[in-house]
């Protein structure tokens, strides 16, 4: 697969920050040229958010964080990246200048992308000299976790320098989508800038305060818009008759005076400071960086559960962010496990992080049950259930789990899971798990728990194929010289009389 081997983020605030959060997670190493001031602590402050997000978002196995290096200059950050992305401020002189600059010191065959939300790539490419590697990759903030970038190229752009953008983005768990035609603002911002401008009238005209606003966003069509966009929801406003009947019972709203986009609402100071007040009065008694963790933890649990979508297939961003895990576990390769007689089979080495700690200030408990499922899931791998086997229709699903919780595990603790299997026939894994503090080896939970193979489609449990059972043999064979862990098949409390 296509990747980036090398990355440099020109420009590192709101969004240049959360490009180099994507590339570093994704086990990029990115340079960076900001000469703000303050550019090392606002991206430490970003990274910080996105690796607590992306460790909400995800169990799979990232590979290690790239290596972030603040460079001096322009030329030292771009001069040996092959992805060179530009963030500096939407101003067209500005960002030209610095592409023509990133264009003379870059290879002659990197990628040179621009997050400009708005300015035509013909227009920032005028002055390049290789004008035919810069393109619009413009993406939505939080970059790291919403993973769209609009991809445009200019008059001057190959068709080459596009498809090469939208397959280096896939292994970074982005979805890059070519735009047939250049031109302002391209569709996104198309979008937003039409009900920013409906909204900016609505809080000029009294109409309502910038809090009413958004709630009629969140609790509305702002749901709709995360899993179907704008023509499939219509589609089903339709009814039974479907597009063609919303089209005629909408299309009179177009001549009422439903919008006043062409009429742009003067942004004086009265209106600035009417919507500042009023955004301060809304959301001001959190910080900036605040209300992006607030923020980033609904997004991951939007993608959960676009994930689980459309009966478990996975729905849109969920779909994605399903694919992209698929990648990593492909890319950390099979987990060299030992099958031995002498101990269980080390599965996962993890850490606990900050979104697993709940206000006891340890580990919650649903994270230990996750643990747990993780620890079964890299079982399946082990024994050929991976993937393909479950888009082919037959999977184990868990029937029972008994946890017990010994030890506590604190923020940053790092842990690993054994397995040891205790019993097993054609349909059935029944087994232990243990979560061990990986410095002192203490086990600090178990969980006994019993798998049952099964026909997802036909929804009942049938006998696994052989292969799968000559896969689960040697670890059977070897497990049963283990002693029977202390704990195993006890039940829960005092014993009924
Ligand atoms: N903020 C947003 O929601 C989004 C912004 N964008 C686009 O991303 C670009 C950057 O916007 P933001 O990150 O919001 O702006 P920002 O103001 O947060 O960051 C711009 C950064 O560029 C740096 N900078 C200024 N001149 C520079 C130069 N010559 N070389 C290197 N760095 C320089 C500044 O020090 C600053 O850190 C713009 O083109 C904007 O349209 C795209 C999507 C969303
Ligand atoms: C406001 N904005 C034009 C900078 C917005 C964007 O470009 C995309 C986004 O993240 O909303």
């Amino acid at each position: 697969m296509s990747q980036i081997n090398k990355a440099a983020c020109v420009g590192g605030g709101v969004i240049g920050g959360a490009w180099v959060a994507r590339f570093a997670l994704a086990g990029i190493d990115v340079n960076i040229f900001d000469p703000h001031p303050e550019a090392e602590r606002i991206i430490g402050e970003v990274m910080a958010n996105a690796e607590r997000a992306y460790g909400m978002l995800t169990m799979a196995p990232l590979p290690p964080k790239g290596k972030v290096t603040f460079c001096k200059s322009l030329e030292d950050a771009v001069k040996d990246a092959d992805w060179i992305q530009e963030s500096v401020p939407e101003r067209l002189e500005l960002k030209r200048g610095v592409l023509t600059q990133i264009d003379a010191a870059a290879k002659p065959d990197a990628l040179i992308g621009s997050s400009t939300s708005g300015l035509m790539p013909t227009d920032l490419q005028r002055d390049m000299k290789h004008p035919e590697r810069l393109f619009v990759a413009h993406p939505y903030n939080p970059v790291y976790l919403l993973p769209l970038a609009e991809l445009v190229g200019g008059e001057k752009t190959s068709k080459a320098t596009l498809e090469a953008a939208k397959a280096k983005l896939a292994p970074i768990g982005m979805k890059g989508v070519i735009i047939n035609k250049e031109i302002e603002a391209f569709v996104g911002d198309r979008l937003l800038e039409a009900v920013w401008r409906e909204g900016l009238w609505l809080i000029k005209d009294d109409i309502c305060d910038t809090e009413t606003l958004d709630d009629v966003i969140r609790y509305s069509f702002g749901m709709r818009w995360a899993q179907m966009g704008m023509f499939e929801t219509y589609r089903i406003a339709g009814g039974e008759a479907g597009m063609r009947h919303f089209l005629a019972q909408f299309g009179p709203c177009l001549s009422w005076p439903w919008t006043k986009l062409t009429d742009v609402v003067d942004l004086n100071d009265e209106l600035v400071n009417k919507i500042a007040d009023q955004s301060d009065a809304q959301s001001g008694a959190r910080g900036i960086r605040e209300l992006e963790r607030i923020r980033d933890q609904n997004l991951v649990g939007i993608m959960h559960a676009l994930k689980a979508g459309d009966d478990g297939k996975g729905w849109g961003s969920g779909k994605l962010l399903a694919e992209f895990e698929e990648h990593l576990w492909a890319k950390a390769g099979k987990a060299k496990v030992e099958v031995s007689a002498n101990e269980p089979l080390r599965l996962v080495d993890t850490k606990v992080n900050a979104a697993w700690v709940d206000y006891n200030g340890h580990m919650t408990e649903h994270r230990y049950l996750q643990l747990f499922g993780d620890t079964s899931d890299a079982l399946l791998r082990l024994i050929g259930v991976d993937f393909a086997y479950v888009e082919a229709g037959h999977s184990y699903y868990t029937v029972e789990t008994h946890i017990r919780h010994i030890g506590e595990a604190k923020l940053g603790q790092a842990l690993y899971t054994t397995l040891q299997l205790l019993a097993s026939d054609s349909k059935r894994l029944h087994y232990f798990t243990r979560i061990h503090d990986a410095a002192t080896g203490d086990v600090i939970a178990t969980a006994e728990q019993m798998m049952l193979h099964v026909d997802s489609k036909a929804g009942k449990s049938v006998d696994a194929p052989a292969d799968v059972l000559a896969k689960i043999k040697p670890i059977a064979e070897a497990h049963a010289k283990l002693a029977t862990p202390e704990g195993a098949g006890r039940s829960v409390g005092q014993k009924h009389k």
